[in-house]
């Protein structure tokens, strides 16, 4: 049987650690080392964006993680053992995307539970404007 995208993010969400936004929030305002992986695409990341985050839209997400491939990503590919999270728009790419990256041994990847709309629901801080580090 053919599956849906729903099936692929519900897939996902089984193996995949999820964050809530005030967690995530209270986190980051006690100074925990997190490694913000914003896997969108970049005109979404330009309209808004959680400071200070990464850049890699997921279809350059497994060669930014790869340090032998061309696109890879160093603040990436050295992370393994760091703690990530990775966002989304509402949780579902992000939870695939952590996904992957737990697969590639990336041992404490989560994924934002319901995504950027979540934390602009929150009224966390956010940002707009171009990326400006390197892109995979
Ligand atoms: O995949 S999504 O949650 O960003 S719509």
């Amino acid at each position: 049987m053919s599956k849906s995208l729903s099936d692929f993010i519900k897939e996902a969400r089984e193996r995949v650690e999820e964050v809530s936004a005030d967690d995530l929030q209270e986190a980051l305002e006690e100074g925990e080392d997190l490694l913000l992986v914003d896997i969108r695409e970049p005109y979404e990341f330009e309209k808004a964006h959680i400071p200070g985050s990464l850049l890699i839209p997921r279809g350059m997400l497994e060669g930014a993680a790869d340090p032998n491939n061309p696109h890879r990503i160093e603040a990436l590919y050295t992370a393994k053992d760091r703690a990530i999270v990775v966002l989304c728009n509402t949780g579902g790419r992000s939870a695939m995307a952590a996904d992957t990256l737990q697969q590639m041994g990336f041992g404490k990847v989560r994924s934002l539970s319901g995504g950027l709309k979540m934390w602009e629901a929150e009224d966390y801080e956010m940002a707009a404007g171009a990326y400006e580090g390197q892109l995979p």
